[in-house]
């Protein structure tokens, strides 16, 4: 007898995953090697930014008090009594109606509390005297960069949790972690299951296709920010397939397989669980595509199994893989970040479950749009590749017109959000 299997929320398959949610060893790198790791432990001021008062300018540092009579008709001459560049500092303690030559991040010398740019200045040899001639009144701190106006010392900048993009990189050089505490990257096994399975150096032959998924969920694991292992494709035999995820199980983190979790007489995952003592979280979504997708958990370790469906693999590591792992490595925000748009095309397909499009953003007179992008079926491979978001039509409704509001979840976007999507439940399950 067929087992009938009981669908569930997206957003309770969700937590189920969640439930087990743990955060993977923290491991020192180098900050040559920390690019898109999740920080460990906030990034902290250790000191000023600027470090020193400095000039943002190549000009004359002086004082403005000395200024106040000069004007176009009247310009004052001050004696340059010295020339710095960035890095260097002038020993001499500047006086009345004295410059300094200064160069752009060079310190502002003793007693200086303003700078006039070079071109501002006319510039005179007078027996071996260098003089600027001042036209202008200048008033204390005009042209200066102060101490601690980027950053100020003690002050927590960036938090926990919060994958290193290069504007964090160049916080972290400027405050000298010449080594970075981050989330160490979990190992994920990929197994594609499927006696169908080709390579893609291989020819086709008659009923067999290429394995897309496996290469897929290579580039999506790494997204993440993880490690994969893979492992040879598996043929539809429950022995190897058994034999090949207690390997991958005893040799990985996370392991997710792709195919086999339906109901046909080849999808062995659901007894291969079963003899691994492994515990059901779920094997029935509210969703399409994805609506098999399973997990499973063995002491502590999840066993995801997504569809062979290439469209329906590619939305389940989405919502449930990428959560867990990004979390694993210390992530804050795990999720994917979803937005608010306007359909740009009418979608007529009434559905009991929600349905997640592949779509195409676009951003119009400030405006977000998405419209539907190739065939909406979860055995499709092309639409994938044409998508960079997916639009929820809530299970329930009639389908979409153009023009409608729709929730639209980001597949391109980096920052990730600290919640997930979740689902109004407006028809019952
Ligand atoms: N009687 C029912 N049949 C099906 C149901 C159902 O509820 N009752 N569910 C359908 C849904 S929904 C999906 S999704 C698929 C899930 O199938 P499986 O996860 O068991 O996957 P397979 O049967 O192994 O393969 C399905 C399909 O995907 C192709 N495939 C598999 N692996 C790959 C790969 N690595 N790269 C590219 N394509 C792959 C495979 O050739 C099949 O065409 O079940 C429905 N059936
Ligand atoms: O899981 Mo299937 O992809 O719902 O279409
Ligand atoms: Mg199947």
């Amino acid at each position: 007898m067929l087992e009938r299997r009981k669908p569930i929320w997206v957003k309770e398959a969700i937590d189920k995953v969640m439930e087990h949610k743990k955060r993977g060893e923290v491991e020192t790198v180098s900050i040559h090697d920390c690019d898109e790791r999740y920080l460990a432990s906030p990034l902290i001021a250790d000191h000023d930014v600027p470090p020193f008062d400095r000039s943002p300018y190549d000009g004359f540092a002086l004082r403005a008090r000395d200024t106040k009579n000069a004007s176009r008709e009247h310009p004052l001459l001050f004696e340059v009594i010295d020339e710095i560049g960035a890095g260097q500092v002038t020993l001499k303690q500047l006086g009345s109606m004295e410059a300094v030559r200064i160069m752009t991040g060079a310190q502002i010398p003793e007693g200086a509390d303003c700078v006039i740019m070079l071109e501002l200045v006319n510039e005179r040899n007078e027996n071996g005297r260098k003089l600027i001639e001042i036209k202008r009144q200048l008033q204390p701190g005009d042209n200066l960069s102060f101490q601690g106006e980027d950053a100020q010392k003690g002050t927590e900048l960036i938090g926990k949790g919060v994958q290193i993009n290069p504007g964090i990189k160049a916080l972290l050089a400027t405050f000298g972690y010449s080594r970075v505490k981050v989330g160490k990257k979990p190992t994920i096994g990929i197994i594609a299951t499927g006696s169908e399975l080709l390579g893609p150096e291989d020819e086709l032959e008659p009923g067999k296709i290429r394995d897309s998924n496996g290469y897929m969920l290579q580039s999506q694991v790494l997204r993440t920010g993880a490690l994969y292992k893979r492992y040879e494709n598996c043929a539809d035999d429950l022995e190897t397939l058994y034999h090949a995820l207690k390997t991958a199980l005893e040799e990985c983190d996370i392991v997710i397989t792709t195919g086999g979790v339906s109901v046909g007489d080849f999808d062995y995952m659901p007894e291969i669980y079963k003899r691994l003592g492994a515990k059901l979280l779920f094997n029935k979504i509210a969703m399409r595509p994805g609506s098999v997708t399973s997990c499973a958990e063995i002491n502590g370790q999840l066993l995801f199994g997504l569809s062979g469906n290439p469209s329906a693999c590619y939305v389940g590591f989405e919502f449930f893989v990428k959560p867990y792992i990004r979390y694993w490595m210390h992530s804050e925000l795990p999720y994917n970040r979803f937005v608010t748009g306007e359909l740009k095309a009418d979608f007529p397909k009434p559905n009991p479950f929600s349905r997640f499009i592949r779509g195409k953003l676009s951003y119009e007179e400030g405006k977000i749009f998405a419209e539907p992008v190739g065939l909406d079926k979860s055995g499709v491979v092309t639409s994938i590749a044409w998508a960079d978001c997916l639009i929820v039509l809530p299970g329930g409704t009639r389908g979409y017109q153009k023009g409608d509001q729709a929730d639209i979840i980001l597949l391109e976007d980096r920052q990730g959000s600290g919640v997930p999507w979740q689902e109004k439940k407006l028809s019952k399950l």
